[in-house]
């Protein structure tokens, strides 16, 4: 996504909003520069008529510029306030678009697509640049607009009351808005992508190092690592430093110019005022407004640095949600599950997508519906990697993986997660209680049956003795737990989602013999009809399964054909 898309995407979402946005903060500047060229006025007007003698004071209205005074000082501050408020609502949701949109992108590509991008990294795009994105609006498209649009009519109004004022305003106004302000997008543009790649790579390093914070310790390498973190930071803020240096430089410069051109306005009108163009009270009011002008042009510098930060960040997210999942899902689904929901894999080969070993070659077998099978193979061989293929993480070169007769392929994503519950080798446990957890599965499982569940998988006894029963904190990655207690409770979130078929990587693994069989038990009482396929290093649970399967040179076949 380029900013031209975001752009498309930011007029449907939010076209009428964020041109009321433009219109009050246009309004808001007209009535600062409306305040202070009254003001003059009022001033000069007042002083002048003082000094003429009581005739003057008396002939002096000074009711009509004070209205007006007081007119722009209410409309400055109303319309100030309502532009906030509108520029940043609009800001805002359009950061809220952004997010969604990049969460639509990014889901798909899990987990393939997504093995060498870092945590931290991601976490940075999705929130750091979508904001970043969703702040052009505010930080670069209001500023310059507002520059453009009000810079034209001051020029307009002190034109009306001295031609060449009106000229000197206008090109005033426009070298802050080419050279001073390009000039500085321009300066500051490799820095910050310098920036954004030290950033982006501090923020996945401390995310990093948070997450294994005690491997550090233990290790006695966290010294060594706030170091490298330290050495990271001082790098960070010394581009920082040049970047907010230059931004300053450059609002002092457009100060400067903005005295210049007043200075010239002024000469300008005494000139004026000795030709008997202009009258005494109109030169404080021309070289109030000329000062005026130039706040539009204040924050122009960091509008173009602003600018360069959203483009870099659109450029970032389009490379992270441009991708293309590495099995997409099918773009006409099959329409309905066929049973017996036998699984057959025909001349199956796979190797992963960042590789050329092969993990699978010519690979076949069956499992029938309602089968119990173990699949066995020494370490590193793919028995893992299998239940990728079956849960379409990974593509597969060459062979076939049919569900109930139909190709894995064409299933939607919503009738794979019907068919297929994993309770993975590597699984993910989010912060949360016991009874979130298992929610997660099955959002309208009452305690009864989540205590059922629990209690097959021979948890139950912890969650009644522990502080706060199923609303007791598991803590990150499941910290609060053993091992076992953890990888029973994504068993049994396996169990709750009630599906025809469950796979199993190592579900006893971390457990005591007795508990193991006791679990084993429960789980198949609990899902006599269940098919399970079980990937097993533990012969103990061998005897629980009706057969078993042995994976080995990336054949796949009964373990009694196993030479
Ligand atoms: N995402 C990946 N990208 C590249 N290679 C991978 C990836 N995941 C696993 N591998 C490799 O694939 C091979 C098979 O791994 P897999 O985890 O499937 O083995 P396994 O038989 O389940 O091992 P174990 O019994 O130890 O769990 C290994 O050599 C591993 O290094």
């Amino acid at each position: 996504m380029n900013l031209l898309t975001f752009s498309g995407l930011f007029t449907r979402a939010l076209r009428w909003p964020a041109l009321l946005g433009l219109a009050l903060a246009c309004v808001a500047a007209l009535a600062n520069f409306g305040l202070l060229f009254l003001s003059g006025w009022l001033l000069a007007g007042a002083a002048c008529a003082g000094a003429a003698g009581l005739a003057a004071q008396q002939a002096f209205n000074m009711m009509l510029p004070a209205t007006g005074v007081r007119f722009f000082a209410t409309l400055r501050i109303v319309t100030r306030y309502l532009e906030r408020l509108v520029t940043h609502d609009a800001s805002l949701r359009l950061t809220g678009h952004l997010r969604v949109w990049t969460y639509t992108k990014l889901a798909p590509l899990a987990p393939a697509r997504l093995t060498d991008t870092r945590g931290g990294d991601l976490l940075s795009r999705f929130v750091s640049d979508t904001d970043r994105v969703g702040q052009f609006y505010t930080e670069t498209v209001i500023p310059f607009a507002r520059a453009i649009l009000c810079g034209l009519v001051f020029a307009l109004i002190s034109g009306i009351i001295l031609k060449n004022s009106g000229y000197a305003l206008a090109l005033g106004v426009l070298i802050c808005i080419l050279p001073v302000s390009l000039g500085v997008g321009l300066l500051s543009a490799p820095r910050l992508r310098a920036l954004t790649t030290q950033r982006g790579d501090f923020q996945a390093e401390l995310a990093d190092t948070l997450a294994g914070l005690g491997e550090y310790l233990t290790l006695g390498a966290a010294d060594a690592r706030i170091q490298a973190l330290d050495a990271q930071q001082k790098t960070l803020q010394r581009t920082e430093r040049y970047l907010a240096g230059l931004e300053s430089g450059a609002r002092s410069l457009i100060t400067f110019i903005g005295l210049l051109t007043t200075l010239s306005v002024v000469m300008l009108a005494v000139q004026a005022f000795h030709q008997g163009m202009l009258s005494a009270a109109e030169i404080p009011m021309l070289a109030l407004g000329c000062l005026a002008a130039f706040d539009v042009a204040q924050p122009l510098p960091a509008a173009c640095q602003a600018f360069t930060r959203a483009r870099i960040a659109a450029e970032r997210l389009d490379a992270a949600c441009s991708a293309t999942p590495c099995v997409p899902a099918p773009a006409t689904p099959a329409p309905a599950l066929h049973t017996p929901l036998d699984l057959t894999v025909r001349d199956l080969s796979f190797h992963y997508p960042n590789s050329q070993t092969p993990i699978l070659h010519h690979a076949s077998f069956t499992i029938r519906q309602g089968e119990r099978v173990a699949l066995v193979g020494a370490s590193g061989l793919g028995k893992s990697s299998l239940i990728s293929l079956l849960t379409r993480f990974y593509p597969y070169q060459e062979g076939e993986i049919t569900f109930g007769g139909q190709d894995l392929r064409l299933f939607s994503t919503e009738d794979l997660a019907k068919t297929i519950s994993v309770a993975a080798q590597n699984f993910h446990l989010f912060n949360g209680t016991i009874r979130d957890t298992l929610h997660l599965a099955d959002p309208t499982a009452d305690d009864a049956h989540l205590h059922g569940i629990l209690r097959t998988v021979q948890l139950d006894e912890f969650v009644q003795q522990a502080p706060h029963k199923l609303d007791t904190l598991i803590g990150d990655e499941g910290m609060a737990l053993s091992g076992g207690q953890a990888r029973r409770l994504v068993l049994a979130q396996a169990l709750l989602r009630n599906t025809p078929w469950l796979i199993l990587d190592e579900p006893t693994e971390g457990l005591d013999q007795k508990t193991e069989y006791a679990l084993m038990q429960g789980l198949l009482s609990a899902r006599p009809d269940a098919t399970i396929l079980c990937i097993t290093h533990r012969r103990t649970l061998i005897p629980f399964m009706d057969r078993t399967l042995t994976l080995a040179d990336g054949q796949i076949c009964p373990a009694e054909e196993v030479p």
